[in-house]
């Protein structure tokens, strides 16, 4: 007989989640099912319910309807002992006062679960926070330094990171991205939400993506093709408009326009197949000038998945939770 295969549960479901603030519906029905030791990103635009989700996981506010179970436990009856496997840091994190960013993480420390010695030091050390610092006298993204410190100071078991790159620099951003993927290796789970597409493509295993308080779609980084769209600018010589037009549209997919100025092409438009038949083409010609730019993630979301309720791209989910590609 083949050995059984245990089935670990997730570490986050919820099921047919929907809060309504009055006439408000922040969240509709939303299932979410995170394995662990998973980097699991939500995204979606501002307004889309990421921050309600979060919020009702660790019970800061309640659901409507539906149901959510973290580590094993409804939020609602898990008490310190859930809150203190989470660390969590906060999308509106607000911190202040004349206390010094060191003792107020000590202080946290002593209340929340046991941190080991040094481990405050060496995240601030890799964060670049100052710890002899009055609160009141940090910038914002060393507030949001302070507030990631103790998020991971006590090496939880789930982090639930709600916009947590906000005010930080490339640098510190990267380190905090090698934080997030040290906790994976070390098989803690971690949820992560953002509105910035980047962010999430390189720290996510799964992705959902959520518009108007519904998961539109749901599935790994590559398989969402929301990383594909891209907005194109280029001034070539050599050819003429129509036939460059005719060229870009029918290999490249390149929705847009080619106008002449002065015997210069300018091309303008969007790609959404990937950038490299464009590429190709162009290098038959003189490349004056080439931008290729990320759409904020609003546009990615309503260009190719629609507004949730209409009658749009993207299918139902298959069997495995995903949604096949539109
Ligand atoms: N306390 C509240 N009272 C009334 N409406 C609220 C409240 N909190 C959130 N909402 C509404 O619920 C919806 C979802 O908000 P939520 O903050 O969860 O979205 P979000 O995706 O986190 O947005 P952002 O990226 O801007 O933080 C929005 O329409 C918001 O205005």
């Amino acid at each position: 007989m083949p050995p059984a295969i245990e089935t670990v549960p997730p570490v986050i479901e919820t099921r047919a989640l929907t809060k309504r603030y009055g006439s408000n519906t922040a969240l509709t029905s939303l299932d979410l099912v995170v394995q662990p030791g998973t980097v699991f990103g939500l995204i979606g635009p501002n307004g889309s319910g990421k921050t309600t989700t979060l919020r009702i996981l660790l019970d800061i506010v309640r659901p409507t309807s539906g149901t959510a179970v973290v580590l094993g436990l409804s939020p609602r009856n898990g008490g310190a002992a859930l809150r203190r496997r989470i660390g969590y840091i906060p999308g509106d994190l607000r911190l202040d006062g004349r206390i010094r960013s060191g003792t107020l993480l000590r202080h946290y420390a002593e209340i929340s679960a046991p941190v080991p010695a040094g481990r405050i030091e060496l995240l601030a050390g890799r964060l670049d926070l100052d710890l002899s610092r009055p609160v009141h006298t940090l910038s914002k993204g060393n507030r949001q330094k302070l507030g990631l410190v103790q998020a991971f100071m006590h090496d939880p078991d789930l982090l639930i990171l709600d916009e947590p790159t906000s005010g930080l620099d490339p640098l510190v951003q990267r380190e905090f991205l090698d934080l997030v993927r040290e906790a994976r290796a070390a098989g803690r789970t971690v949820l992560l939400s953002s509105h910035v597409l980047s962010e999430i493509q390189q720290a996510a295993d799964v992705v959902a993506v959520l518009s108007l308080g519904r998961v539109v779609a749901q599935g790994d980084v590559s398989s969402l093709r929301l990383n594909r769209l891209r907005h194109v600018r280029a001034s070539v010589s050599g050819t003429g408009p129509d036939v460059l037009h005719g060229e870009l549209e029918r290999a490249a997919g390149l929705k847009g326009t080619v106008t002449a100025q002065d015997g210069i092409l300018h091309i303008q438009g969007t790609l959404e197949g990937g950038v490299d038949p464009f590429i190709k083409i162009l290098a038959g010609y003189r490349v004056l000038d080439l931008s290729v730019e990320e759409p904020d993630l609003e546009e990615s979301v309503l260009r190719l998945y629609g507004r949730p309720g209409e009658n749009q791209a993207a299918p139902s989910p298959d069997a495995d939770g995903r949604r096949a590609q539109p």
